[in-house]
């Protein structure tokens, strides 16, 4: 694959911050405006999985890696029917992609998708800026005729906020589907699409779970209506303290005792279920290198995140919950924020990271199998 992108660059671009703060650049991908909220991932490889994960809905996502889009984009590794991201911000973009799995290059695609992105800006400045003041909104501006920089800036103001989005719904499924078993059929499991990613359910099927995915505004009767040995919520955007439905929802599971699942908005729901409290990291964690502790065995794993909420439940202690006794089970060793919960008297854990790790590192794939091993211990 050789279609080359030179020239498609030549438009300028400006991003500008809430804070004022602006970058001039080049155009990349699609010509146009855009507004989110600043987010930066260190992840290396797997641009794909990154802009089709829909929990980046409304995030312009920074990649700190310089040089992005060299392997193109293949029909295999998206994680989702589109690119989810509000914007792209790369700085040296790939000018002949090449991959025996390329059909295109990652500019087209963009292009192709409507997705506006700015190239050939400081994205080392840009992060350390993020780093200090926060994740916050922005806006890419680009074409040959641009407002100035004023009228920029009063519209990156208006742009919504992170904090209080409820967005699971729009980008779940609106219909049930089913993911059928791989090999031999074992366990039925409804996972609640809160912006799940392709991976996850495949991650499961893969070990003999029919997985039964549901809209984000499944009923507790939706969910038992699939006589499901197993329950799981996914992942997804927006703000966890928004989250009352799915939350009600996994109580209800929580209540008949079933085996319970969560992942990333997942987690933040189950500690909400248990009444604790989700607050805004600073800056979130995002990338495929982040150091966890499980600290039910003490061993440390390599893990792939994309939060920027976390769960306020104490560390070091266990904690009294409707549910019995729960436990923080997980932690990252970067910055001790709680990255799993699991219950001592129930069959119900979930961790804020993700374990079906496309793209990124496998270590916590045994978590897969832990739910497995609940399901069959509620069936023995
Ligand atoms: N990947 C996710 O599920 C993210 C959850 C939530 N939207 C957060 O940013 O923390």
């Amino acid at each position: 694959m050789t279609t080359s992108t030179r020239g498609a660059d030549k438009v300028p671009a400006v991003l500008v911050l809430e804070d004022g703060r602006i970058f001039r650049g080049r155009a990349y991908g699609a010509v146009g405006v855009t507004f989110g909220e600043a987010v930066f991932s260190t992840g290396m490889t797997g641009y794909q999985e990154t802009l089709t994960d829909p929990s980046y809905h409304r995030q312009v996502v920074v990649m700190t890696a310089p040089h992005v889009g060299n392997t193109g984009v293949n029909d295999e590794d998206p994680e989702s029917k589109q690119i989810w991201v509000a914007g792209y911000v790369v700085r040296d973009p790939a000018r002949v992609p090449s991959n025996w799995r390329a059909k295109r290059s990652l500019d087209e695609e963009l292009r192709h998708q409507g997705v506006v992105g700015i190239s050939n800006i400081d994205t080392r400045a840009l992060t350390r800026h993020l780093r200090e003041r926060g994740a916050m909104r922005v806006g890419i501006f680009s074409g040959n005729a641009l407002p100035d920089e004023a009228t920029m800036l009063a519209e990156v103001r208006q742009a919504p906020e992170m904090k209080g989005a409820d967005l699971s719904a729009e980008v779940a499924t609106k219909e049930a589907y089913v993911v059928p078993a791989i090999g031999e059929k074992r366990f039925t499991v409804a996972a609640v699409d809160l912006g799940i990613k392709g991976m996850t359910p495949h991650r499961m099927a893969e070990r003999g779970i029919e997985v039964h995915v549901l809209p984000a505004t499944a009923t507790a009767d939706d969910v038992y209506a699939v006589n499901p040995d197993g329950v799981f919520f996914s992942n997804g955007p927006g703000d966890p303290a928004t989250a009352d439905h799915p939350v009600s929802v996994m109580q209800a599971v929580l209540e008949r005792g079933t085996p319970l699942f969560g992942i990333c908005f997942g987690n933040q729901i189950l500690g909400r279920a248990l009444g604790f409290g989700t607050y805004k990291l600073k800056y979130g964690h995002r990338g495929i290198n982040q150091p966890v502790q499980d600290r039910t065995t003490g061993k440390v794993e390599v893990t792939a995140h994309n939060h920027g909420f976390a769960v306020d439940a104490p560390t070091d202690q266990v904690s009294e919950t409707p549910y019995g006794r729960a436990e923080v089970s997980h932690v990252c060793l970067n910055d001790n924020v709680v990255e799993g919960l699991h219950l001592l008297d129930k069959p119900a854990f979930s961790v804020q990271y993700h374990p079906e790790a496309a793209a990124g590192p496998h270590d916590a794939a045994y978590l897969f199998d832990r739910f497995v091993s609940l399901m069959e211990g509620q069936r023995a």
